[in-house]
């Protein structure tokens, strides 16, 4: 199964558009496992076991694992997240973008050594940059589109004089996504929930792309406004997958010995709020 339908099945079967992030910080660990970075597999690992029945999608973040030496922890979660909820697609969260020969190796990073099944990447350095993950087949790329912090201001919502119409720069890399950088059929955007007029935007020029949507939770994001501007499905209406993505405020809900029970909480809670939302469309 390709990525989009992988991640159409989930919200189906999981009836949740909640992508739960994997953000492991040692410092905010609970109590009994703080500042252990041995302990990194084993925290995301109940937090992927307390969620599997509610995520359309897990979202590890790999500068948190990178940062404590922990690829190996990583590696084996990957491997978890395959037992624990085969039903639910892993988007890893690298944001690479780099030269066509160097993005082939890190291609080869995020599908072959963790088994990913979508990666995060920056469009800056063009098309070619781009390429060497869209060959492989059934494979997803989210392309940072409008990013949900305030710096995204300074490059995105620059106007481009010399394409027709000058549109914002943000406008310009989702009609590629929606058009001719599509050739896998795999090609997402990531808009941030703290956008939601941007949000509209680019589901108005990339109807039919998956968008990846981060910052409700800790970022302080809407998920209704979110969810009404960029969720499209329903009978009869053209189906694009929306994936809201919430780490921190999921992860770090308690800090006791029940740490992921307090997660799930969390997570249904909002969940919740994000399908109910979809009402209003
Ligand atoms: O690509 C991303 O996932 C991303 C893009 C963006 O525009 N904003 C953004 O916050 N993210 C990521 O989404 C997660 C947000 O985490 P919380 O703010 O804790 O929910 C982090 O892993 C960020 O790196």
């Amino acid at each position: 199964m390709n990525f989009t339908d992988m991640l159409l099945d989930a919200e189906r079967q999981n009836r949740s558009l909640l992508c739960v992030g994997l953000d492991p910080d040692p410092a905010r660990f609970p109590h009994h496992m703080r500042n252990d970075p041995d302990r990194i597999y084993e925290f995301c690992a109940a937090i992927v076991d307390a969620t599997a029945d509610l995520a359309i999608a897990f979202k590890p973040q790999i500068a948190y694992f990178a940062a404590h030496r922990a690829e190996d922890q990583l590696e084996r979660l990957m491997a978890h997240i395959r037992v624990a909820a085969p039903h639910v697609p892993v988007i890893l969260d690298a944001k690479r973008g780099d030269i066509g020969s160097t993005a082939e190796q890190y291609a080869k990073e995020a599908f072959e050594r963790y088994g990913a099944d979508a990666v995060t990447l920056s469009p800056f350095m063009g098309f070619d940059s781009v390429q060497p993950y869209l060959r492989y087949p059934g494979k997803g790329v989210f392309l940072l589109c409008r990013t949900s912090n305030p710096g995204g201001d300074d490059f995105q919502n620059q106007r481009l004089a010399d394409v027709p119409g000058q549109p914002k720069l943000y406008e310009h890399i989702a009609r590629l996504a929606q058009g001719p950088w599509n050739v896998s059929g795999q090609v997402g955007l990531v808009v941030g929930a703290t956008y939601p007029a941007e949000i509209a935007r680019v589901r108005e020029l990339a109807p039919t792309v998956p968008l990846l949507i981060p910052g409700v939770g800790a970022q302080g994001g809407d998920a209704q406004a979110t969810v009404q501007a960029g969720w499209r499905g329903g009978a009869g209406g053209t189906t694009a997958a929306v994936a809201v993505n919430s780490s921190r405020a999921i992860l770090y809900a308690g800090a006791g010995a029940d740490f992921a029970q307090a997660a799930r909480q969390e997570a249904e809670r909002t969940r919740e709020t994000l399908w109910r939302a979809r009402l209003f469309d």
